[in-house]
């Protein structure tokens, strides 16, 4: 399988398993359109990210002052930390119309032909996991970036002739999660790439109270807080546990978004204290309490806990090694002290000496 494809399954995987937990980073459409409201729609409102939104910012007024487009701009960085949310906003900022579409939805270069091709001067196209474009649309996309020009083909076979279409300056804002995927011509065709990170805890307690005051629900600091710490460093899954707590306070509470509530929703949903959920700590106790802390291997470890092996490697696994839970070593999966640290439980004398 190449890489391609085994990183695609992947995807699937963590897409497939998004829907099930309140953890997971991904989003459906349903929780896309939800999060439509709570979108910042100017650098200023875009919370954290000082580096790259300042350096966004210059290549945005630099571009208006000369009243050209400005260079391709490639957004990478996990899911749910905002590149759709700053694709958007360069276009606003630019005073621009966005077109948007992805990797997966091109099947053919035909159809980024026809995308292309219909672009109007100065507008944005929003390319969301553009590692996912198939090899013939992206030798497309090149020439596109570089010389703003198709190649419409006419014709089939030994008779087939290329057009060149003449296409009005335009900006690609490619959007991915694994930039170390993009083949080296496409990613030289990016004048500017900003890597978005994991935002700290008081960033999201701002996110949080950003999107409290325009969903109108009374959130208090210590709440929102609490529910940041719990949110892995990721906006979605705060704007999302934001929500959870809201049903609870309305239904079982007073309607205000205490931190008493928020302690009482993200129990019921079985988020704990750093953003585990069920299937986290199940992985981790299993390690920590069938397997001696390890080392284990990933199949053992998966039928422990009556998943698949690539459910525990993409769903669960990189969060824990994230957080400094579990190490992989050549022998296996490790707990490490943290991890019975976090179960509240003691570690064996060796524990984290496996490691590495
Ligand atoms: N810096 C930020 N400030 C405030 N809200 C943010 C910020 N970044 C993201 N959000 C919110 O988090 C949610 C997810 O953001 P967005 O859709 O832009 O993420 P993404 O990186 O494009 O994710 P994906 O890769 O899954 O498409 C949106 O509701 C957005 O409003």
């Amino acid at each position: 399988m190449s890489e391609r494809h085994a990183h695609e399954d992947e995807e699937l995987v963590t897409e497939r398993f998004a829907a099930d937990s309140l953890v997971r980073p991904g989003a459906d459409d349903l929780e896309r359109a939800a999060e439509a409201a709570l979108r910042p729609r100017n650098l200023d409102e875009f919370v954290g990210q000082r580096v790259v939104r300042d350096q966004l910012s210059l290549v945005l007024q630099a571009a208006k002052a000369r009243g050209r487009a400005p260079d391709h701009v490639l957004l990478s960085g996990p899911p749910g930390l905002g590149k759709t949310t700053l694709a958007m906003i360069i276009a606003a900022e630019l005073g621009a119309s966005l077109r948007v579409t992805s990797g997966p939805a091109i099947q053919h270069a035909g159809d980024l032909a026809a995308v292309l091709s219909s672009l109007e001067e100065g507008e944005v196209l929003f390319l969301d996991e553009i590692h996912r474009l198939a090899r013939p649309a992206e030798e497309l996309l090149y020439v596109a970036m570089e010389d703003f020009r198709v190649d419409v083909v006419v014709g089939k076979g030994a008779g087939a002739s290329a057009i060149p279409l003449a296409l009005p300056p335009f900006t690609v804002v490619g959007a991915t999660t694994r930039a170390g995927l993009l083949p080296a011509p496409l990613r030289d065709r990016f004048g500017f790439t900003g890597h978005l990170d994991f935002y700290a805890d008081d960033e999201l307690e701002r996110v949080l109270l950003r999107s409290a005051r325009l969903l109108d629900v009374p959130l208090e600091h210590r709440a929102a807080h609490e529910i940041a710490s719990r949110s892995r460093g990721t906006p979605r899954i705060a704007n999302r546990l934001l929500r959870r707590v809201r049903d609870w306070a309305e239904v079982r509470g007073d309607g205000r978004l205490t931190l008493a509530a928020a302690r009482a929703a993200l129990d019921v949903y079985e988020v704990d204290v750093r953003g585990l959920d069920r299937l986290d700590r199940a992985v981790l106790t299993a390690l920590c309490t069938r397997f001696g802390g390890g080392p284990v291997g990933l199949t053992t470890l998966a039928v422990a806990v009556g998943e698949e092996p690539e459910t525990v490697e993409t769903v669960a696994e990189p969060f824990l090694v994230r957080e400094g839970l579990v190490g992989r070593t050549p022998r296996g999966r490790v707990a490490l002290p943290a991890a019975w640290a976090h179960l509240g439980l003691e570690a064996p004398r060796e524990a984290g000496t496996l490691f590495g």
